[in-house]
């Protein structure tokens, strides 16, 4: 019998509360090494919530979250060491305006991974150059568009070298105009195999580059398909909602 490789993320009954309203609902969910996840449903369905749960940054009521088999949900060193290894690039890029964008690529490297200048910087250049940004590594983020700050918000997270890539709808602050480079750079990180969770309406990327589409509706996952099936079979009519409404929109 051949032994299966845990998936590196694992989820078992994950639940949220925000005093007595339930954002998660008991969410059960297996991320495979190199599977890149889209993650929609309506507003309020508890996405984001997900994604903090899903990064440390939001605390849960109950359930289990295993990366690579450790919880992270202790107190623990390597708890910790876990948090960091996961990348989030928010819809707000929040990237630091008193630094530059080569400044705000370095800052967590040198401090939390206590990376040397050098080394540092030879990370930092690597990743603007991979979101073709480079040339503008010695500008303040308020020059550039927000398009260009997305990217750099992306290469900032991938300088911390993360093991998973949690996406939250990236596109949405962005002028139309705008969303394609930023899809672009997010296609081509799904490309070489990076394992991604992406909360995005944006059906085309879904398409194009999910192994699989997880829709949820008040707090719980109601259904998990590839894009094939997802948009094949759209049986269900909170689904088939979704999809028009933001169709129409
Ligand atoms: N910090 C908070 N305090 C209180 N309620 C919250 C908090 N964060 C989220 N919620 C509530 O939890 C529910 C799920 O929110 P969440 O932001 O996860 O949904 P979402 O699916 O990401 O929505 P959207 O698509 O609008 O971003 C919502 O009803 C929201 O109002």
């Amino acid at each position: 019998m051949t032994e299966q490789a845990p998936p590196l993320v694992r989820v078992r009954g994950l639940e949220k509360r925000f005093g007595d309203y339930r954002a998660l609902a008991g969410i059960d969910l297996d991320i495979a090494r190199g599977e890149r996840l889209v993650v929609c449903g309506p507003s309020g369905s508890g996405k984001s919530t997900l994604a903090y749960c899903l990064n440390g940054l939001e605390p849960h009521d109950a359930g289990r979250i295993l990366i690579d088999g450790m919880p992270l949900d202790e107190e623990l060193g390597t708890a910790h060491e876990l948090r960091r290894s996961i990348g989030m690039v928010f819809q707000s890029f929040n990237l630091f305006p008193h630094l530059s964008v080569l400044e705000n690529c370095t800052l967590a490297p040198r401090l939390v991974l206590r990376l040397g200048e050098q080394e540092a910087h030879r990370r930092a250049m690597e990743n603007l150059e991979r979101v073709g940004i480079a040339d503008q590594a010695a500008k303040r983020p308020d020059r550039l568009s927000g398009g260009q700050q997305q990217r750099v918000a992306i290469a900032r997270a991938l300088c911390m070298r993360p093991r998973l890539m949690l996406f939250d709808e990236p596109t949405s602050a962005l002028d139309p105009e705008m969303v394609k480079e930023v899809l672009d750079v997010m296609i081509e990180l799904a490309q070489s195999g990076m394992t991604m969770v992406c909360i995005t309406h944006e059906m085309g990327f879904a398409r194009a580059a999910a192994d699989r589409i997880v829709f949820m509706d008040q707090g719980r996952i109601i259904r998990e398909a590839p894009p094939k099936t997802f948009f094949g079979d759209q049986q269900d009519p909170r689904i088939r909602r979704f999809l028009a409404d933001i169709t129409a929109g």
